[in-house]
């Protein structure tokens, strides 16, 4: 039996650089960017207002002109007007380029209007006073956003502003996740007794969701043949089988044996750890990666965030999201394994805590909803006193 450690070296070195593709603009939010994206322009274009009110010279308030006549309107989005004598102004809307000649907007607030003529109540202004200078933020041809990072809203907002309306990020696997296991009847059917419904496939397509990857679902009865028959297709379509139940010792447990007949390679079969122990992990020739899941859904979701998602993050060259929180109680752990423990956290005096999600077995689906990540507790002690810090892999 590998140890967690080793098992995440063999996944990860499956790993290959994924390729590129291009989408629609809204449909990039949670893609990994693919190229860095620099200023086509100026941030901002011009000298903007960032007020609404009049647009004046400060010289002349520094001549102790206190009163200006409006001569004119800038609105946003029209040409820039130019402000031809000291004692004017031109009223001006923020969003609105500064006209000539203007270096400072006096907000409405500040003013007192009477007959056309705008009275300045300040006793004193400042060259670009309301303006947001051309280029201050950044200048044309500068790097905006790097490549490699997830697209959030506000860099689609960046995006859109540079004119871009399709997107080149990172081509994401072809995944489809297999249920299996005659006890598992579809959620809208009403169950026997001996049955329970699918849920498993559903955090998994769920989880999926999360990196932006919309898989697709099978189920698969308990019948090797029934199982080959269907799962050759899979092979040939798809980059990663996700495949929950059937791993273990049973006597129905045919998953290990079925993708070996139809040529996949073992990487491995089972790992020191708890929950998840009969992990399985092998390859197709043709590349296609299959994940084994064990059937308990405490171990198919601990097992689909520390090593399919090891996989994905490292294809896609990013950072698995860790938070470090110190242990809200002792822990005692006896078996030479590593223990993954579901955690809940909360914030104390600054300091994260990891409290412990009791569940009474790997089968306690109910209970792992409280549970914001876990902790792989190392196989080299027995005893983890309260208020050492671990990482916490968050789901
Ligand atoms: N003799 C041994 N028995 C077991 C061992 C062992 O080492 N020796 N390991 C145990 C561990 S640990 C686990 S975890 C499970 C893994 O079992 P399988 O991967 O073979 O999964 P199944 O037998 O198909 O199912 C187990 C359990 O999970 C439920 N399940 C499965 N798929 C779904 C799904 N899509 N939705 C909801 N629930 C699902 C299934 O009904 C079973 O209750 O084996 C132990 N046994
Ligand atoms: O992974 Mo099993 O569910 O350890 O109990
Ligand atoms: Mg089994």
């Amino acid at each position: 039996m590998i140890s967690v450690t080793e098992a995440l070296q063999i996944i990860t070195a499956q790993t290959k650089p994924l390729p590129t593709e291009e989408v629609d603009l809204l449909q990039s939010t949670g893609r990994i960017l693919a190229q860095p994206i620099t200023a086509d322009r100026d941030f901002p274009p011009f000298d903007r207002a960032t007020m609404d009110g009049v647009a004046i010279g400060s010289r002349a308030f520094g001549q102790d002109v206190r009163q200006f006549r409006i001569t004119d309107m800038q609105p946003a989005g029209h040409p820039q007007k130019q402000l031809t004598n000291r004692g004017n102004c031109i009223e001006i809307m923020t969003g609105a380029m500064l006209p000539i000649g203007a270096d400072v907007v006096i907000r409405y607030e500040d003013l007192t209007i009477t007959n056309g003529i705008a009275y300045v109540n300040l006793n004193e202004v400042t060259p670009y006073q309301n303006v947001h200078l051309q280029g201050s933020d950044k200048k044309a041809g500068e790097l905006l956003v790097e490549a490699g990072v997830k697209i959030t809203p506000a860099i689609v907002a960046i995006m859109a502003s540079v004119g871009m309306a399709t997107v080149p990020v990172y081509r994401l696997p072809k995944v489809v996740v297999c249920s299996t296991g005659d006890e598992l009847v579809p959620v809208t059917q009403q169950p026997l007794p001996h049955q329970i419904r699918q849920s498993n496939s559903y955090m998994l397509l769920a989880g999926l969701q999360q990196e932006c990857i919309i898989a697709d679902k099978y189920h698969l009865p308990d019948e090797p043949e029934a199982m080959a028959e269907q799962m050759a297709k899979m092979v040939e379509e798809y980059d990663v089988l996700l495949f929950s139940g059937a791993v273990s010792k049973g006597k129905f447990d045919f998953l290990p044996q079925v993708l070996q007949q139809l040529g996949m390679q073992t990487l491995f079969h089972s790992i020191a750890q708890k929950p998840g122990k009969p992990l399985l992990f092998g390859k197709f020739n043709d590349g296609a990666l299959v994940f084994g899941f064990p059937g308990n859904p405490v171990s198919t979701w601990v097992c689909y965030q520390l090593y399919f998602k090891a996989w994905l993050y490292r294809s896609l060259n990013i950072k698995l999201p860790l938070q470090q929180a110190a242990l809200s109680k002792d822990i005692k752990f006896k078996p030479p394994l590593t223990h993954h423990v579901l955690v809940r956290l909360t914030n104390h005096n600054g300091q994260l805590i990891a409290t412990p999600v009791d569940t009474s077995t790997s089968g306690d689906m109910v209970n792992l909803m409280q549970a914001e990540g876990f902790i792989s507790l190392p196989t080299d002690q027995e005893h983890f006193a309260e208020g050492s810090v671990f990482d916490v892999q968050l789901f």
